[in-house]
């Protein structure tokens, strides 16, 4: 039986889930809700992207609420709270809406589970492949957090230090591609209910024109997956950049164990070679982000960058903010039915 499945929200991480979706014969996207109110416009946006191009298997307009392709049918729904929305045929929502829902609210609502794309502390649990995916229990698990893409990406690496160095501080700098809240020119700040609005006097600057710092959730998200990896062991701060889509981190720490570069190096590619789901890609070649745009893997780790003196590691650390994030819901998604099922 396919698992029937609501799509909250379809901006930048909800077509990329949508799309990886659609192939997976495990589920069927039953309703798309958005707040968006004109169909065609949602159509044109999950066929056209100026990020990864234009979608083959285009969907039209049928009937006055439905979209279809070759392989599915999809209704489209326009409310503004999941509670206005008929649930009856659903298993899961998956909410890429980025808004923040009462957590009793989500729990009260009669589907199966409700997987949220950002992290949050009160979820039931937040998921990170490679970090704490052991943990999940469908049966007790409603409320589940596939948390952020920066901690996506960087979570891996730091628990695969932490067990073979421990790691006694450090710091982070995620250097992130510009979203959809920001502005193209100058404009009036940009405020959200969980960062103070000093810091987002920058972030209502001009995306297209600036490298803006920023204040970043990952190393928190990081602690919602792991408490020991918290705001007290690692610093962090955030440049947000003027590309579309690939993120980076740069990773300074110091370990109670010193350690050499080929050390390093070589406990990546065993855990390269080990590894479940597509986490850990080694790069060797002089890449630059735009060449790990669409890629599955989300903590590749550029060791043309790997370092050490004594007790400090230096890492870089890329992933597809969009895509690859995307496909790691997937990927829990794909988990999340397997060890219902066992
Ligand atoms: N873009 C990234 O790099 C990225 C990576 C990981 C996680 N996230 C998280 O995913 C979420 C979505 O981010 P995004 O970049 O896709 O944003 P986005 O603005 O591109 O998309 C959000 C979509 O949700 C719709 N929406 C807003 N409120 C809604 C509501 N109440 N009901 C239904 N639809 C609603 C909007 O119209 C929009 O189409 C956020 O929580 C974000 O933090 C984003």
């Amino acid at each position: 039986m396919k698992i029937k499945v609501l799509l909250n929200g379809v901006g930048r991480i909800g077509k990329a889930v949508l799309k990886q979706l659609l192939t997976n014969k495990d589920f069927e996207i039953v309703i798309i809700n958005e707040i968006n109110p004109y169909v065609e416009n949602i159509v044109y946006s999950i066929n056209y992207d100026s990020t990864y191009g234009k979608y083959d298997d285009k969907f039209r307009i049928v009937e006055e609420d439905y979209i279809q392709n070759s392989t599915s049918k999809i209704k489209i729904t326009n409310f503004d709270s999941l509670n206005k929305i008929d649930l009856t045929n659903i298993d899961i929502i998956i909410d890429s809406s980025g808004k923040k829902e009462d957590i009793n609210f989500l729990k009260s609502l009669p589907v199966n589970a409700i997987f949220l794309t950002h992290p949050n502390n009160e979820a039931d649990i937040n998921i990170i492949l490679g970090a704490n995916e052991e943990e999940l229990n469908p049966k007790i698990h409603k409320i589940i957090s596939t948390s952020s893409c920066n901690a996506t990406a960087l979570l891996p690496a730091l628990k695969l230090i932490n067990e073979k160095k421990e790691i006694l501080c450090g710091d982070i700098v995620t250097i992130h591609p510009l979203l959809n809240h920001q502005r193209v020119l100058d404009g009036s700040f940009v405020g959200s209910a969980t960062r103070n609005v000093d810091c987002n006097f920058e972030l209502g600057r001009s995306s297209t024109q600036n490298i803006i710092p920023n204040k970043t959730t990952t190393i928190n998200a990081c602690s919602y997956v792991l408490p020991n990896i918290n705001q007290n062991l690692i610093t962090s701060s955030s440049l947000r950049v003027p590309t579309d889509t690939v993120g980076a981190i740069n990773v300074t720490l110091f370990t109670k164990e010193k350690s050499t570069k080929e050390e390093i190096i070589n406990l990546f590619k065993d855990f390269e070679k080990t590894q479940k789901f597509p986490i850990v890609l080694n790069n060797f070649e002089p890449l630059v982000s735009s060449d790990f745009k669409k890629e599955n893997f989300t903590t590749i780790i550029d060791h043309r960058y790997t370092n050490t003196i004594n007790n400090m590691i230096k890492l870089l650390v890329w992933y597809d903010n969009e895509w690859g994030y995307a496909s790691k819901v997937v990927e829990i998604l794909k988990y999340y039915k397997d060890i219902k099922k066992g």
